[in-house]
């Protein structure tokens, strides 16, 4: 059985109805109006005990929704959901004492006490025994690099610093899994990678199981080995990198330095997308064309002073992604 398991979701929310002229406003103070908003809808999510899981989408997309309801804080309208075979919003209790959450831009930090004693904090209000409690501190503390900042009031702390805290609060308890809300969001380049290092060490050491919410592709690139993406409450991709780029990307790059200008290459499967001087920018799509031989192809009779190869770059490849989505739905 998975870990997590969702069938056929759907989530409706009621919201007042807003009025656009004053008089009929006036009137909606005795007599509410109500529209249904549908946040997600027929989501099928299949998860696995230790898998690492991008969940991605633009604003307003239907994230925080799902999340919300795998951590019990909402009840779906319709459908069946379990974590690790119980329902989240019948057993809250069970469910929030399996699950760490880390949000980005909140903290469940306490502003004045230094770090030593929100373990100890953490330790009653879950109830850690005392060697899980100091073998998790000294190991988080350790993989986290926070031995520097262990004293200091967390008002103290940098943004990265606290973010660190943050990850050793919510897995003091030895979560089986971590919903991870963008853990990245406005960290610079050193510390966003120490926590996407850390991620994947917590996940080969522990086996937790990750589920990550990012507007950030490195973020997915670095930690996660599989994509769900959700466009308007619907999921429309379930995969890894890999698969992703190969349905959607436009191609490789090849830049190739020529020795001269005005190199012609004659073949419509080379699409010359910039050219600078000498160096051209030439986009191939590996259905048509292997890398391999598209190299042959431009080498043959042309001298080469430098030749790159840039793989498909995931931002791009998401945006033609939603393209198509927004295509089809138009068309349909
Ligand atoms: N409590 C609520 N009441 C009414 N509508 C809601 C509520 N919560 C979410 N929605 C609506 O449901 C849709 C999905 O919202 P959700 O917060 O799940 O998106 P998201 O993908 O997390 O977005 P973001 O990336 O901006 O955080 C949005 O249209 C939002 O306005």
């Amino acid at each position: 059985m998975a870990y997590i398991e969702m069938e056929n979701i759907c989530k409706e929310f009621k919201v007042y109805k807003r009025n656009s002229s004053w008089t009929k406003t006036l009137k909606s103070l005795f007599i509410r109006e109500f529209e249904t908003k549908v946040a997600i809808q027929n989501i099928n999510i299949s998860i696995d005990k230790g898998e690492l899981v991008g969940y991605i989408g633009p604003n307003g997309a239907g994230k925080s929704t799902t999340i919300k309801i795998l951590t019990g804080i909402l009840t779906p309208t319709s459908g069946i959901v379990r974590v690790d075979g119980r329902v989240p919003h019948e057993n809250r209790v069970k469910n929030a004492e399996k699950m760490g959450v880390v949000f980005g831009q909140r903290s469940q930090l306490y502003w004045d006490l230094p770090m030593t004693e929100t373990f100890q904090l953490y330790k009653k209000m879950y109830r850690i025994e005392e060697r899980q409690f100091k073998s998790n501190v000294n190991l988080y503390v350790e993989l986290l690099e926070m031995k520097e900042f262990m004293n200091r009031p967390i008002r103290q702390l940098s943004l990265g610093q606290k973010m660190r805290a943050n990850l050793a609060v919510a897995l003091l308890h030895d979560p089986e899994i971590i919903y991870l809300d963008e853990p990245t969001i406005g960290l610079d380049v050193v510390a966003k990678s120490r926590i996407r290092r850390f991620v994947r060490e917590l996940n080969k050491e522990k086996g937790t199981t990750v589920l990550l919410t990012t507007h950030d592709m490195d973020d997915i690139e670095q930690i996660c080995n599989r994509i769900i993406m959700i466009d308007h409450g619907q999921k429309i991709f379930d995969g890894s990198i890999g698969e992703l780029k190969d349905l959607y990307s436009e191609g490789y790059m090849l830049i190739v330095d020529f020795a001269e200008d005005n190199v012609s290459l004659n073949d419509s499967r080379l699409r010359v997308i910039s050219e600078e001087g000498p160096r051209k920018t030439i986009l191939i799509n590996t259905n048509e064309i292997t890398i391999a031989e598209a190299i042959s192809k431009i080498t043959t009779g042309n001298s080469i002073v430098d030749l790159h190869i840039k793989e498909p770059n995931i931002e791009r490849t998401i945006e033609r992604l939603y393209e198509n989505k927004e295509r089809e739905t138009v068309q349909a």
